[in-house]
């Protein structure tokens, strides 16, 4: 096990970049605790793929280092960086039978076959695969198969760091959940660092401790679930995450009071803006409510959403979206909205406004 430390890290597929777009990835100043449960996440194209293979090391970046416990990787080949990898497609050979296929990482390294037998049996009873252990891999169901690398990834007792992109694409809808919640729990007992790649997330906040949220490039937040849910630090992190995703609402800021459509709101961090250009509320559905007072709208729509009833409602251009519990009524044209202050805050430019806010 170890901590992954990326400084300065940018990578660009241009032979000579200029602007920050020409880099796939900008600027990556990341500590990844050792025996941290992390899981990477955000849309396709922002760069997950290239960040997990500069740290594998199929790719040296442009510029900046890798450290694995301080000692710098950069230069180092994939081997030589202990690294176990679960692909989206499982990697096995059909010819073997499931107890070889598990075996194979370990006698490959000359492992003993008593600690062979010994840690093949404990991670085939991890996942559940016991009973087909003496089975050809190939008469295995495609879940049953990528069990196989997920067991062939955490076997090693060597490995700095598993990594695992996207590995449930192939998973029957009804076992994902299941194997979503087993890695956790795999999590727990071997405690590697592990490093969980996805756009899923739903994946990403149940597998992990700490998610971190990409886009274009660029690392927005790295937080716990509740962080990302209760302080979004970028308006993008409130969108992606959630559902639906946070309201975002063009203010003004007027003498540390945060003002939409010339209505006052409450906001928690309004009195820290300094800026009059480019100023956004963000507030989650879960944190609107109906009131007798407060912003006029008119209801657009009511879905239902098990527990929740999420209502669309309109001001003007803008859509503000609310989780009314079940059982409750809901107004037929017209309502008032009040919004949660100790929720409400003020982003400039798409990032949280702070004191302590590095963008600003
Ligand atoms: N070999 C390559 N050559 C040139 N550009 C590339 C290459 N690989 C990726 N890119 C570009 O780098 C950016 C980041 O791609 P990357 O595959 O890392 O994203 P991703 O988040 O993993 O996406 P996905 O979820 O679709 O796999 C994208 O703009 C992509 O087009």
């Amino acid at each position: 096990m170890a901590k992954i430390t990326l400084k300065g890290l940018r990578h660009s597929y241009m032979p000579n970049p200029s602007k920050p777009t020409d880099y796939a990835l900008q600027q990556l100043d990341v500590d990844w605790e050792d025996g941290g449960a992390y899981a990477l996440l955000g849309p396709s194209g922002c760069g997950k793929t290239t960040l997990l293979n500069i740290i594998s090391g199929l790719l040296t970046p442009s510029h900046g280092e890798i450290l694995f416990d301080g000692q710098d990787v950069t230069r180092m080949q994939p081997d030589e960086r202990h690294i176990a990898q679960v692909f989206q497609f499982p990697v096995v050979y059909d010819t073997m039978t499931v107890y070889d296929n598990l075996a194979f990482p370990l006698r490959n390294r000359g492992v003993a076959e008593a600690e062979v037998d010994k840690r093949v049996r404990e991670i085939a009873e991890m996942i559940d695969l016991t009973s087909t252990l003496d089975k050809r891999a190939s008469g295995l169901t495609a879940d049953g198969k990528q069990k196989i690398s997920l067991g062939r990834g955490l076997v090693r007792t060597d490995v700095n760091v598993i990594m695992f992109d996207e590995p449930l694409t192939v998973i029957d809808p009804h076992l994902k959940w299941q194997l979503r919640s087993k890695l956790k729990e795999l999590h727990q007992r071997v405690r590697t660092t592990m490093i969980y790649v996805t756009h899923d997330q739903t994946e990403a906040l149940t597998f992990a401790d700490k998610v971190v949220v990409m886009k274009d490039g660029q690392v927005v937040q790295i937080g716990t679930p509740v962080d990302l849910f209760e302080r979004p630090q970028h308006t993008f992190v409130g969108h992606f995450i959630g559902s639906p995703g946070m309201n975002v609402l063009p203010c003004q800021v007027k003498g540390g009071k945060a003002f939409y459509e010339g209505i006052e709101l409450g906001s928690w961090n309004a009195s820290a803006c300094k800026y009059e250009e480019g100023l956004e509320l963000g507030v989650r559905p879960e944190f609107v409510k109906l009131s007798d007072a407060g912003v006029p709208v008119e209801i657009a729509k009511v879905s239902d959403a098990g527990r929740f009833q999420i209502v669309h409602t309109r001001k003007g251009d803008h859509s503000i979206k609310l989780l009314v519990p079940e059982g409750v009524e809901i107004p037929e044209k017209h309502a008032h909205l009040a919004f949660r202050s100790d929720h409400t805050q003020v982003y400039r430019d798409g990032w949280l406004v702070s004191g302590d806010n590095s963008h600003e």
